[in-house]
């Protein structure tokens, strides 16, 4: 390794994690310290009060409430206010907070013909990135990280917003007109009606559906510094508005190692089906070491036990693929897949449990939203984090604008040709 003028390489940190090797160097260069930590496996870059995670345990608390607490017992609203505000609502506090999403949730002018004029096969994360940036050119009037007040209707917008755009997109891309949002319904009921209309199950299996929308929102709302919401960070650490740091975090979700992953599950249990459902072949391709097969929705980088989100939405996928008429052929596939893999000493030697992703895409799937909407439901669900730690870090006076640094590993310094 060079480092300009033979730095000092001193080894801090070496170690296996599954298994894979790192070594984390330290750099005595004249530039001083620099660790290397590809990824930051092992280096935090903010303090936080937002989320705790212990990865060894499989433990997941948002503000100190367990999840499974707030999966039986909270509302997404609820947990919106939890995670942005510190506590949970008193029951005229949510009614205000819940009147304020409703009457913000039309869309500005003119954002309406913007969305409409993008191609309908382009993929809604595109669009939702796209929509969500174009908010700080609407409402000029909320761009203001320095005024508190701004950042609140900011807030607010983004919340009550969101949805609007996400079933406008979706309409869009099946060619349907949009409707409107309808002040009469909560948070998730207006989600689900302006995205499928008359479309949507009524009666019974219409509240099991927006029951099972609520607990997957709430399930995905903050997983503490992953790749988005660090994104949102950094990209907040300069003084960017929150539209543009929220709409930056939404293109982050949208790689496959982060929130395109539940789309590639269920492309995954297709793929099993169309090879005749043999998950042994499958599973010996994983472990091929020459082959790219991943088993997708298995594997964490920070739970090394099961993921407490998991458990909840495979109960949740029980519920709503066990009512119908005839079994769900990949949600049947994901659960002997599962079992394999967990009866595997391959997979449990390293570690590997099934994540947040695996058993998700088939309950969207049953709801009726096609894969390319499934990361954009995501986003939605990680509205409410990715806006706590943006408020968080505008809150901490250390707050200093991200910067990694870097090893220098390219050419000394080279002669100009001709000089
Ligand atoms: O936490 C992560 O790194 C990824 C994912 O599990 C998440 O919820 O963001």
């Amino acid at each position: 390794l060079r480092y300009d003028g033979g730095a000092q390489t001193l080894p801090l940190l070496t170690g296996t994690e599954g298994d894979q090797a790192f070594e984390v160097k330290t750099l005595l260069g004249t530039a001083g310290m620099v660790t290397l930590d590809p990824g930051f496996g092992n280096t935090a870059s903010c303090k936080s009060e937002i989320t705790y995670i212990d990865g060894a345990a499989g433990i997941l608390r948002y503000r100190g409430y367990p999840i499974q607490d707030l999966a039986q017992g909270s509302s997404f609203l609820e947990v919106c206010y939890l995670l942005i505000k510190g506590r949970l609502p008193e029951a005229a506090e949510l009614k205000e907070f819940a009147d304020e999403l409703r009457s913000n949730a039309e869309l500005p002018e003119g954002m309406a013909d913007m969305l409409d004029a993008f191609p309908r096969n382009a993929h809604p994360m595109t669009l939702l990135a796209s929509a969500v940036n174009t908010l700080s050119a609407f409402y000029a009037d909320s761009v203001n990280p320095q005024d508190p007040a701004q950042v609140d209707l900011a807030t607010t917008r983004l919340l009550a917003k969101l949805p609007t755009i996400a079933a406008r997109i979706y309409r869009n891309s099946i060619g349907e007109a949009p409707i409107a949002p309808d002040p009469s319904l909560d948070y998730v009921e207006n989600f689900l009606n302006m995205t499928f209309g008359s479309a949507k199950p009524e009666g019974e299996v219409g509240e099991l559906f927006a029951k099972a929308m609520d607990l997957l929102l709430i399930l995905h709302a903050d997983h503490e510094q992953n790749c988005s919401t660090a994104t949102v960070r950094v990209v907040g650490s300069s003084q960017a508005d929150l539209y543009g740091s929220v709409s930056a975090g939404i293109n982050a979700l949208f790689g496959p190692l982060h929130g395109g992953a539940n789309q590639a599950v269920l492309e995954m249990l297709e793929q099993i089906r169309e090879m005749g459902g043999d998950l042994d072949a499958f599973l010996a391709q994983v472990k091929d070491r020459e082959s790219k097969t991943r088993l997708m929705g298995f594997g964490h980088r920070v739970y090394k036990n099961f993921d407490p989100r998991s458990r909840e939405i495979k109960g949740l996928a029980r519920q709503i693929l066990d009512r119908q008429e005839r079994p769900d052929e990949l949600f049947e596939l994901a659960l002997k897949l599962e079992d394999k893999a967990l009866a595997d000493s391959y997979f449990t030697e390293r570690k590997l449990y099934p994540n947040v992703d695996f058993f998700t895409g088939v309950i969207y799937r049953a709801m009726g939203f096609p894969t390319s909407m499934f990361t954009v439901l995501f986003a939605i669900g990680r509205l409410p984090g990715w806006i706590a730690h943006w408020r968080e870090q505008l809150a901490d006076p250390a707050t200093r604008i991200s910067r990694p640094r870097q090893l220098y590993i390219g050419p000394g310094e080279r002669s100009y040709p001709g000089r």
